[in-house]
């Protein structure tokens, strides 16, 4: 099936960016049960997307078709230019040294120190001297905003903010060029997901990183995403700047983004004019009055 003719589909604003990844005509099937029909996507260079659905949509699998964890029924995903279900094993593997993965619930091993957790992926390269892999850790750590007195620690002594600050840090052991984070902020009281969120940017403008998310908090995608792709019905049903997806219409947008929560969180954007941000609320209340 083509997409829906009515996709809105907008380009990244930094015209120059590269794709980083390029995501063609992708079908994913269990068994009988359709997950994805002919979904496009191409994220640039520092760009930060997030991936938004209904629960069920397709999004964990999306992410774990970017991963190399889920293969396509048809279509291709290309990460860095390479199809990444044409390439051995040992490819993929130098390819996943140069991304780093925030898993949903931090996901350290409750057996290491907080700095082995971050060592831990250096470790593994098994070509860093000890003293280079300990600067490095630390360095890490202090980036994610987890003091030296810290480093010793167990995951079981941390706070949920943390734990995610720390996995963030282990995320970025091998200095990756993309990273991907799952629900980076579910969990998280309002201050602390307020102030992952900076970091997350302040690490995106730093490093020069690419960042694709999955998330269902409004607050965060409206704050970090440079562009949102809406999963629905199989397919990406928008691919557009935070601001734009509530123009399109669809019963699962009007739920998620056109709901008090959604409309609070655009008015919040700090780059929203005021111009759009009357127009979104004369439609609301237009949709409201009909
Ligand atoms: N390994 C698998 N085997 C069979 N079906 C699967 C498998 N993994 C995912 N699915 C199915 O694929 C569909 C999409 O799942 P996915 O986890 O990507 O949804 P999601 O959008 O991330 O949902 P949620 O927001 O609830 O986490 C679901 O119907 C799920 O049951």
């Amino acid at each position: 099936m083509e997409q829906p003719e009515n996709m809105m589909d907008c380009p990244a604003a930094e015209t120059s960016a590269q794709p980083i990844i390029q995501i063609e005509n992708l079908c994913t099937k269990f068994g009988d049960v359709v997950v994805h029909e002919n979904v496009n996507l191409s994220i640039n260079q520092g760009e930060i997307v997030s991936l938004v659905g209904g629960s069920g949509s397709g999004k964990t699998v999306l992410l774990r078709q970017m991963l190399g964890l889920n293969h396509p029924a048809s279509g291709t995903v290309r990460i860095f230019g390479e199809d990444i279900n044409r390439i051995s094993q040992q490819e993929l593997q130098k390819l996943r040294n140069r991304w780093g993965m925030l898993f949903q619930h931090g996901a350290l091993f409750s057996a290491l120190t907080v700095f082995d957790n971050v060592a831990q992926p250096m470790r593994e390269l098994r070509v860093l001297p000890k003293q280079l892999i300990r600067e490095a850790a630390m360095l890490k750590l202090q980036m994610a905003g987890i003091g030296p007195e810290h480093a010793l620690k167990m995951p079981s002594d941390l706070s949920g903010g943390m734990i995610k600050r720390v996995a963030l840090a282990r995320a970025l052991a091998l200095e990756p060029e993309l990273l991907f984070l799952d629900e980076p902020t579910a969990g998280l009281d309002p201050n602390a997901s307020e102030s992952f969120v900076d970091l997350i940017r302040t690490l995106r403008d730093e490093m020069r990183l690419t960042v694709v998310m999955v998330t269902h908090d409004l607050d965060t995608l409206f704050s970090l995403s440079s562009r949102v792709a809406v999963l629905a019905d199989k397919h990406i049903i928008a691919y557009c700047k935070p601001e734009n997806v509530v123009e399109f219409k669809h019963p699962f947008i009007e739920t998620f983004f056109r709901g008090e929560r959604g409309l609070r969180a655009i008015e919040a954007m700090p780059d929203t004019s005021e111009e759009s941000r009357q127009e979104q609320k004369q439609r609301q209340h237009q949709d409201s009055a009909s």
